[in-house]
């Protein structure tokens, strides 16, 4: 696989309160949706676990009722090795709270496989959701960025921990620094549980769009010290190709720097 190379500036919004951030992104999803449906027929949409499986509930207003749920194939920027049916399963926590409220058809939901995922076998599942991403890579439903042979999402929702981590790619860890593989696996987490599989971060950074939604007072320092480019914390290594936004609200943000704001 070639190398890739993204640089999109971060750009940020504030917003009164958690409500309002989980309102601006089901906005934002609904407008690009519409816009790749319409474009190529499909809407390749990356989901995250954490706060954000609760906000994606926002989606499901009558406002938003003409979203074209059977186009869409929805993918995990990480999962916990967990059996699927484990309350920390970010599959079953999205499919509780959201998707078992939507028609997008079974087949396009691509949770961990789930024997891997029962059996405990972080690596094996890491290996079946790369070669689940290179099939539909194949079949032209995940496009590919520019000629780097890196898939490349039409959107990817994220969050980060209040140790700057996104998706499992934790600060101090070697998965940040993985080139060659599009998805790769930690038995250490420093957050439980400590066996979970996640997107490399030429993966992410090959987005069309990100949008880092983060809320509350426990990941100020972290969101400061993002806007202040410490690139220890994963985080702040988010690109895009088109887009890399953080929706922010006003306690998550009140640690900017005065430069910032
Ligand atoms: O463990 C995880 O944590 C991050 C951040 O979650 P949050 O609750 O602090 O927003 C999440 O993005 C990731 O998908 C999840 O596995």
């Amino acid at each position: 696989m070639a190398s890739y190379s993204v640089n999109t500036k971060r750009e940020k919004k504030v917003f009164d309160t958690e409500d309002d951030v989980a309102k601006a992104m089901a906005e934002y999803t609904f407008n690009l949706s519409k816009k790749f449906c319409k474009k190529r027929g499909y809407f390749t949409i990356v989901l995250s676990g954490g706060d954000l499986v609760l906000w994606l509930k926002k989606l499901l207003v009558p406002e938003y009722a003409e979203t074209e749920w059977s186009k869409w194939h929805v993918f995990w920027v990480d999962e916990r090795v967990v059996p699927l049916d484990d309350k920390d399963s970010n599959y079953k926590q999205t499919l509780d709270s959201f998707l078992s409220e939507v028609p997008i058809p079974t087949s396009n939901i691509y949770a961990i496989d789930q024997n891997c995922a029962a059996l405990g076998d972080a690596k094996g599942a890491a290996i079946v959701y790369e070669e689940c991403i290179k099939r539909l890579v194949n079949q032209n439903i995940i496009r590919t960025y520019k000629s780097s042979g890196f898939p490349q999402f039409d959107l990817q929702l994220l969050g980060m921990g209040p140790d700057g981590h996104m998706a499992s790619l934790f600060p101090g860890h070697y998965q940040i620094k993985e080139k060659a593989s599009l998805v790769t696996y930690i038995t250490n987490s420093p957050k439980l549980p400590p066996k979970r599989i996640t997107f490399t971060l030429p993966v992410i950074n090959c987005a069309s769009y990100n949008l880092m939604a983060v809320c509350g007072e426990a990941q100020a320092d972290a969101v400061a010290k993002v806007f202040k480019d410490d690139f220890n914390l994963p985080s702040a290594r988010l690109t895009a190709d088109t887009q890399a936004i953080w929706y922010l609200d006003k306690t998550a943000a009140s640690k900017l720097p005065s430069e910032c704001l």
